[in-house]
């Protein structure tokens, strides 16, 4: 899937590579930070793509009022300042860069740790002030100490294979991460209740997601270890602020190390009396705050849309990938230039499928079988056969990003299975409550085109080209003649350039005409 990308506004402060990259290779770009609402809305009529930081909130307000817009690039790695169910639905592609600023982010964090353990901001502070505060700021060695990360991903376990070299023992959770997994990197599984009363720093890593939402709460402070110190350096909302700022106050927590909050930049409370507390250290957002880190992420996400312009000429689009979908994965799967041919095949099947039941789409059961080597794991085509199905039986607009958003508004279910076999093969059946159940077959040869080879229990010989100009009819016996359609079709004006049947409880007639398939009517024959 690829976009006409002829101009992209950039919103945030983006490393000046991203634009550079971009003018080099012929698309316009227009920088414009801090944009009220409205001036965004008005800005992005005029774009076919944004390139945004964590400031700019792409809503589904912002989304709706942006009829030209395709994709959206996060220069980063959150992706919670942007209304991905919004973009799903409307067929915006949205990217990210996951690991550009990992590493980053990781070091603030252990700087964070290092801070808190040692009161380096306060004291420099004291110092600054006059004032010779050795005793005050006494602090803690980190050696022997245990450091509890939750979220293991890429900056959890970066962080944990770091304060290892400090002699400290860490412990965490991640529900995708197995307790193995976590051993090969040093961490020692734990469940969260587990986890409460041992740690000594926590360190969060997770996404803000509905499941991570004020994660470190009152009932948690109560549970830790007293004198807990907490450092967050994923997203504000993650800590729950007032729960925090009160187990502060009442020393069930010793410190905080902050790069995030619920408001950025903070104006209100409880964020405020948390930054100023005397044991937190702050810093404003700047986990990803570095040279290398902003130069990264300027250049993947630069890179990543010229993989999909397709005003771009195809031997430089080649030379990039796309590295950080999030909102389609069969984006991905189009960048592996073997899998092209089965999802164009898979959306003719769909497309096919759609026409055996006459178009009744709503409510059907879909199923996708995949046979043979190198078949499995091809999860992405059943977005590719909705897409299919839905062509013609939905409002403008339908992609490949929206169409398992649209099917399943439309109350259609699909499963894929995959079978062993030598024959590599994509079967699409429909199980629907008025038209009954249908199945096609189809694969791709050598020509890497889609070929049709089976529809319910009828077989093509030799598989039927799929695509455009393809007629198909079916006779309710196998006494109607084949004869009998061509002469109707030729009568009709059309000109055949092929023709083959498969013979089945019912007989099936393929007919591939020059131009458009005429309207014809014969008894006994209907045309699918
Ligand atoms: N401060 C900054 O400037 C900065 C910079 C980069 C990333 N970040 C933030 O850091 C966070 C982590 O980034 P990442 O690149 O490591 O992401 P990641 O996707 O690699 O890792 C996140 C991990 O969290 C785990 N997770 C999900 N729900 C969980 C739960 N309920 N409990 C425990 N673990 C859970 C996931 O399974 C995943 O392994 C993100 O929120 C990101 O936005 C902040
Ligand atoms: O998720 C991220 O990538 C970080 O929070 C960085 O955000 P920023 O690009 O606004 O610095």
């Amino acid at each position: 899937m690829a976009v006409a990308l002829k101009s992209v506004l950039v919103s945030d402060a983006v490393d000046a590579r991203c634009v550079d990259l971009l003018a080099e290779h012929g698309v316009h770009v227009t920088c414009r930070y801090r944009l009220p609402v409205p001036e965004l809305i008005a800005e992005l009529k005029n774009h076919d793509g944004l390139i945004v930081r964590s400031d700019t909130k792409v809503t589904a307000e912002v989304l709706a009022g942006a009829p030209n817009l395709r994709i959206v690039g996060r220069a980063g790695t959150g992706v919670d300042n942007i209304d991905i169910e919004a973009a799903t639905r409307k067929g915006v592609i949205v990217l990210n860069t996951p690991g550009g600023n990992s590493i980053s982010a990781c070091e603030l964090t252990c700087s964070l740790i290092m801070s808190l353990a040692r009161n380096v901001a306060p004291a420099c502070q004291s110092l600054k002030e006059g004032r010779w505060d050795r005793k005050l700021y006494t602090g803690c060695e980190l050696y022997g100490k245990t450091l509890a990360v939750l979220g293991l991903g890429r900056i959890g376990r970066e962080v944990a294979s770091r304060m290892q070299a400090f002699g400290m023992k860490t412990v965490g959770f991640d529900p995708m991460v197995t307790a193995e997994g976590a051993a090969s990197f040093g961490v020692q599984k734990m469940e969260l209740d587990e986890i409460w009363p041992v740690a000594d720093f926590i360190t969060i890593h997770t996404p803000l997601i509905p499941q991570t939402r004020n994660l470190i709460n009152d009932a948690v402070f109560n549970k830790c270890k007293r004198g807990v110190r907490i450092i967050n350096c994923a997203r504000g909302g993650i800590v729950d602020e007032a729960a925090l700022l009160q187990a502060l106050n009442d020393g069930r927590c010793g410190g905080a190390g902050l790069d995030v909050f619920i408001e950025e930049p903070p104006r209100s409370e409880p964020t405020l009396s948390l930054i100023r507390h005397p044991a937190v250290v702050a810093t404003p957002h700047l986990g990803a705050s570095t040279q290398e880190a902003q130069q990264r992420v300027a250049v993947e996400i630069a890179e990543q849309f010229l993989a999909l312009a397709t005003n771009v000429p195809p031997q430089v689009r080649s030379e990039f990938t796309v590295t950080g979908v999030v909102n389609a994965p069969v984006l991905a799967a189009t960048m592996n230039q073997g899998n092209v041919p089965w999802i164009s095949l898979a959306k003719e099947l769909g497309k096919l499928s759609a026409r055996m039941i006459q178009g009744a789409v709503p409510k059907t059961t879909i199923q996708v079988v995949t046979t043979g080597e190198g078949m499995e794991n091809m999860k992405f085509l059943t977005t590719s056969v909705l897409a299919g199905m839905l062509a013609g039986h939905t409002s403008n607009g339908l992609n490949l990003i929206n169409a398992p958003t649209l099917a399943k508004e439309a109350g259609i279910s699909v499963a894929l299975t995959h079978n062993g076999g030598d024959l590599r093969t994509v079967r699409v059946t429909t199980v629907h409550p008025q038209a009954g159940t249908h199945s096609v077959i189809g694969t791709v040869k050598a020509d890497d085109l889609p070929y049709l080879l089976a529809i319910d229990d009828a077989r093509f010989e030799q598989g039927v080209l799929v695509g455009s100009h393809l007629a198909l009819f079916q006779g309710q016996d196998t006494q109607v003649n084949l004869g009998t359609v061509v002469s109707a079709l030729i009568q009709s004006g059309a000109i055949i350039t092929s023709v083959a049947t498969a013979v089945g409880k019912n007989a099936w007639f393929a007919v591939h005409t020059a131009q458009d398939v005429p309207v014809i009517s014969i008894p006994g024959v209907v045309a699918v």
